[in-house]
């Protein structure tokens, strides 16, 4: 049995709530997601309008400070940003070091782990310490990740450019230079719509760290843990090793009945919360489009319009938003472990912002548990 194939579960009595589903933990001033409408907004703003007008640079400040920045405000956190790039000496050794073989993941949650090593305020757990961590690790991951990108191909790492914004310097980072600028926005656009998602598993993960009045970097180093998982952020990387078995249009329909036949998850549909489709997917799948249009991509958008439609009619499910960004990434050129390391350097904007909000007004999380196991029993000595 593979991990991705259902398991029978031991009943449970109705007042539990398997998965925390339906639960409301806690409130949140950072995003709103309304299934019944499809609408998903950060700090009040519409994510489709953020996509289209905004920068990742503002939409982060908008994350943290609960504003949109102004020209000043934008000019100023850019510049801190730019100036925090480069990944010293030691972290490039450490990243260096690690197997070639490992997946991207494991190099990006080690690094953000070393990062809260070498900190000597890691334990500062006030608000200014940690927007001044969350950017840090915002402006240095992106280095990590590229100079981790060029090893695995016998590349020499390129230093980030302070004269790039943060989507077009990792761009250059990785492929030494900046592709044309659809390319480069709809880049953007897919690490806006990622940024942040309310209590999703990963960020309720950095919430449990934090309710324990851990750090920022732990929190944020078991956040990755949760993302890499194929049924959240690793789904990213699934869509697209599942386009590729698939490899012809003509072959998609079959492969997704079969799949389905099978009872097996297809990986890049349904979600927890939207029963009715992914509020990010109609801009994501525009911008995906738009890629392959430049990229002789032309198939893949044949195989992502069968496999949604076959879905849909087969089961009423609709795509999340790891759908279309697997195709759009791959066409970008990236291998595809780096897929769900892209979706760190996003959501570290909303996984920081959280624990924040969390320290504002903490309590320990702790639910309850069931017990399910054999009667207490006696030890014979
Ligand atoms: C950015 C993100 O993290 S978005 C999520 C990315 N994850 C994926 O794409 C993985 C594939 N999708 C899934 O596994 C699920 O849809 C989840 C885990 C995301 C959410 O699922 P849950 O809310 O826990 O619902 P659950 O998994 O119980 O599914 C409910 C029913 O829909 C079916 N279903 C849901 N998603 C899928 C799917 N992708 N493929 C096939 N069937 C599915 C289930 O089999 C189940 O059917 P049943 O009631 O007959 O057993
Ligand atoms: O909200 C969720 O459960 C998963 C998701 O879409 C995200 O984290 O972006």
């Amino acid at each position: 049995m593979t991990q991705l194939e259902h398991r029978t579960a031991p009943a449970v009595s109705p007042a539990i709530a398997k998965g925390l589903a339906g639960v409301v933990v806690d409130t949140t001033a950072i995003s709103k997601v309304v299934p019944e409408t499809n609408t998903l907004t950060y700090r009040g703003y519409p994510v489709q309008d953020l996509a289209v007008h905004c920068s990742f640079e503002q939409v982060a400040y908008l994350l943290w400070s609960g504003e949109l920045p102004n020209p000043d405000e934008v000019a100023r956190f850019v510049e801190r940003e730019r100036a925090a790039r480069r990944a010293d000496r030691s972290l490039i050794g450490l990243v260096t070091k690690l197997p070639e073989n490992c997946h991207p993941m494991d190099v990006v949650r080690t690094a953000i782990s070393y990062l809260g090593a070498e900190d000597p305020e890691e334990d500062d757990n006030s608000p200014t310490a940690d927007h001044a961590k969350a950017l840090r690790m915002m402006a240095v991951l992106p280095t990590v990740i590229a100079v981790d990108h060029r090893r695995r191909h016998g590349l020499d790492p390129i230093p980030p450019c302070p004269d790039l914004g943060f989507a077009e310097n990792f761009l250059h980072m990785c492929f030494g230079e900046v592709p044309e600028p659809e390319i480069v926005r709809a880049f953007e656009m897919s690490l806006i719509l990622y940024a942040e998602h309310s209590f999703n598993a990963s960020t309720f993960t950095a919430r449990v760290v934090t309710s324990t009045l851990s750090d920022i970097y732990s929190a944020v180093t078991a956040a990755i843990g949760a993302l890499k998982g194929p049924l959240h952020g690793g789904a990213n990387e699934a869509v697209m090793h599942d386009m590729l078995a698939i490899g012809d249009p003509e072959n998609a329909e079959r492969w997704l009945r079969d799949k389905l036949s099978r009872k097996e998850k297809v990986m890049g549909f349904g979600h927890r919360v939207y029963k009715d489709g992914d509020s990010r997917v109609p801009t994501m799948r525009d911008a995906f489009f738009a890629v392959a249009d430049r990229t002789d991509g032309e198939k893949w958008v044949q195989i992502y319009r069968i496999l949604e439609d076959t879905m849909y009619e087969a089961t009423g499910i609709k795509p999340n938003l790891d759908f279309p960004t697997g195709p759009a990434y791959y066409l970008m050129g990236f291998d595809i472990e780096m897929f769900t390391p892209i979706f760190v350097m996003a959501r570290i904007t909303g996984w920081t912002a959280h624990v924040i909000e969390q320290l504002e007004s903490n309590a320990l999380i702790r639910p309850l548990s069931e017990y399910n196991g054999v009667p207490q029993r006696t030890v014979r000595s």
